[in-house]
């Protein structure tokens, strides 16, 4: 039992935007060589406290004490210098700078980032490289090698895990662990409940900006946790094995074969039917990027075919995919969101770009289907007048809503669920399912494996650009899905 101070003790934090009260007795505590978890859900008030305690956003009130004293974080460095330092949900990198010069400006030693790097198995990453050029999953490395770099007291993971597949996320626990062990701490913010069994000793429960629980990691906390977050039990979603699959036939609405692009795709083929739901699993950096990208007309393939209907189709700008019919959600949701505008201008978007369908009568019933979407989807519409200022899980149920809510010929979805809480994925699987069963085909990337079971009818995956194994989803289990993710199975579609 110790009895030095906890490194750092919050309470009573409250926080308001305007009307919006986003924290209101907002509390925190932990002492050196604890891994703590930080739980709500979407819109709960996390980022907001990460932000307070590192210096990014001024509390309206409450206490912080940082080893026992009295303080007020009024900026990022003052923060960094008490040893707080965040990773925040979105890269903090810019974008048309490289490696290097957004090293230069943060004052991260090179040596120490490359170390980093290194331990978390980019070893080979090229500091001249332009930050716009680099996926979403090696910004998420980059951002945390840089706060690692600075040797924090207190690291504050926000989300740090959403964008990453498996591989990448045992990299990132490996390393959480390994501060607790050299005695540093770490606040954990994440709504997978398996990272946080992993690694955190408690978990921090948010509900509405207050702290209602601070709960050990023990058997059966997820249930006790996820009620007081959302002030409810939640039943167990539909698996594959429990509902029909479709059983496609006649002409693919999207068929591809030996399709390849400069980088890592090398040889992906698969058919796609109307009504069916086809999942696509991979670890980090093994063509799904490109793969997305070459079939939204955002990446040129310099070999294969695509077929739409049964009809050869070349895209060279993404304004013929979507002629095509093939309507995306990337992974990043900053690709996808007029950040500066409504939540309601955002989900209509689709609508606009109809203009024929324009008059009073569409109108009144494109205000009715955006109204029911923001209600099935339970989107925290407290600050709609800007989806910029909307928590990330909330933006994250814009970029999937906008077409859930217009309906589509062909969905491409790259890990549509990122940061979004238990509840409303359950939500959304469904809401899938339903798009499909309306005649939809729809292409499911997910760095989640239990979705494969939850939202699909079939899967493939993707190994060094090819597609190694193919399964109906009742089949993929995570460990199936794995050994094929790692490309230990002889079998190819
Ligand atoms: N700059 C801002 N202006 C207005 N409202 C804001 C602003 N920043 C955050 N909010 C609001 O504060 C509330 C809490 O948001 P916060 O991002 O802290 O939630 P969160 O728990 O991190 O959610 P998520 O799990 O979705 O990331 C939300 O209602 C959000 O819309």
């Amino acid at each position: 039992m110790t009895h030095e101070a906890p490194l750092l003790d919050a309470s009573g934090v409250e926080k308001r935007f305007g009307a919006v009260v986003a924290l209101k007795a907002a509390a925190l505590t932990i002492r050196r060589g604890e891994i703590v978890a930080l739980m709500g859900a979407n819109g709960a008030g996390k980022s907001t406290f990460v932000k307070i305690l590192t210096g990014a956003l001024r509390a309206d009130s409450g206490h912080v004490r940082i080893r026992g004293t009295e303080r007020v974080v009024g900026s990022p460095a003052e923060a960094r210098r008490s040893g707080l330092v965040p990773v925040y949900q979105e890269p903090s990198l810019i974008p048309d700078l490289d490696v290097a010069d957004n090293l230069r400006l943060g004052g991260t030693d090179p040596a120490k980032f490359k170390a980093w790097m290194a331990e978390l198995g980019f070893s080979t990453l090229d500091l001249s490289a332009m930050i716009h050029s680099l996926p979403l999953a090696t910004l998420r490395i980059i951002d945390l090698a840089r706060a690692l770099a600075s040797e924090p007291d207190v690291l504050l993971l926000d989300e740090m895990t959403a964008a990453l597949p498996t591989d990448l996320v045992e990299a990132v626990l490996r390393v959480v662990k390994q501060q607790a062990e050299a005695g540093r701490s770490v606040i954990y913010i994440s709504h997978r409940f398996a990272e946080i069994a992993q690694v955190c000793q408690r978990a921090v429960v948010l509900r509405d900006g207050a702290t209602v629980g601070d709960v050990p990691i023990e058997a059966g906390a997820e249930e006790r946790i996820v009620e007081m977050m959302l002030g409810e039990a939640i039943k167990p979603g539909e698996t594959a094995a429990q509902r029909a699959a479709p059983a496609p036939s006649g002409t693919p609405r999207l068929a591809v074969r030996g399709l390849g692009a400069t980088g890592k795709l090398t040889d992906v083929s698969f058919a796609l039917h109307p009504g069916e739901v086809l999942g696509v699993v991979a670890l980090e950096g093994q063509g799904q990027d490109e793969l997305f990208e070459v079939l939204a007309g955002a990446r040129k393939p310099d070999r294969g075919v695509i077929e739409v209907e049964g009809s050869p189709r070349r895209f060279a700008h993404p304004a013929d995919a979507i002629a095509a019919g093939l309507s995306f959600v990337p992974g990043n949701r900053a690709d996808a969101l007029a950040m500066q505008q409504s939540v309601r201008d955002n989900l209509a978007l689709p609508f606009s770009a109809h203009p024929r369908a324009w008059g009073p009568i569409h109108m009144r019933r494109e205000g009715e289907i955006v109204a029911r979407t923001i209600e099935r989807l339970q989107i925290d519409t407290r600050a709609q007048g800007e989806v910029g200022r909307l928590s990330g899980g909330n933006q994250q149920k814009v970029t999937i809503g906008r077409w859930l809510a217009h309906g589509c010929d062909t969905l491409l979805l790259f890990d549509p669920t990122r940061g979004i809480d238990v509840r409303t994925k359950r939500q959304i699987y469904p809401l899938v399912r339903e798009l499909a069963a309306s005649g939809a085909a729809v292409l499911f990337y997910s760095s989640e494996l239990e979705e494969i079971q939850l939202a699909c009818d079939r899967c493939i995956v993707i190994f060094n650009g090819r597609v190694v194994d193919t399964m109906p989803a009742s089949k993929a289990d995570e460990p199936r899905l794995m050994r094929a993710a790692y490309g230990l199975t002889e079998s190819a579609a």
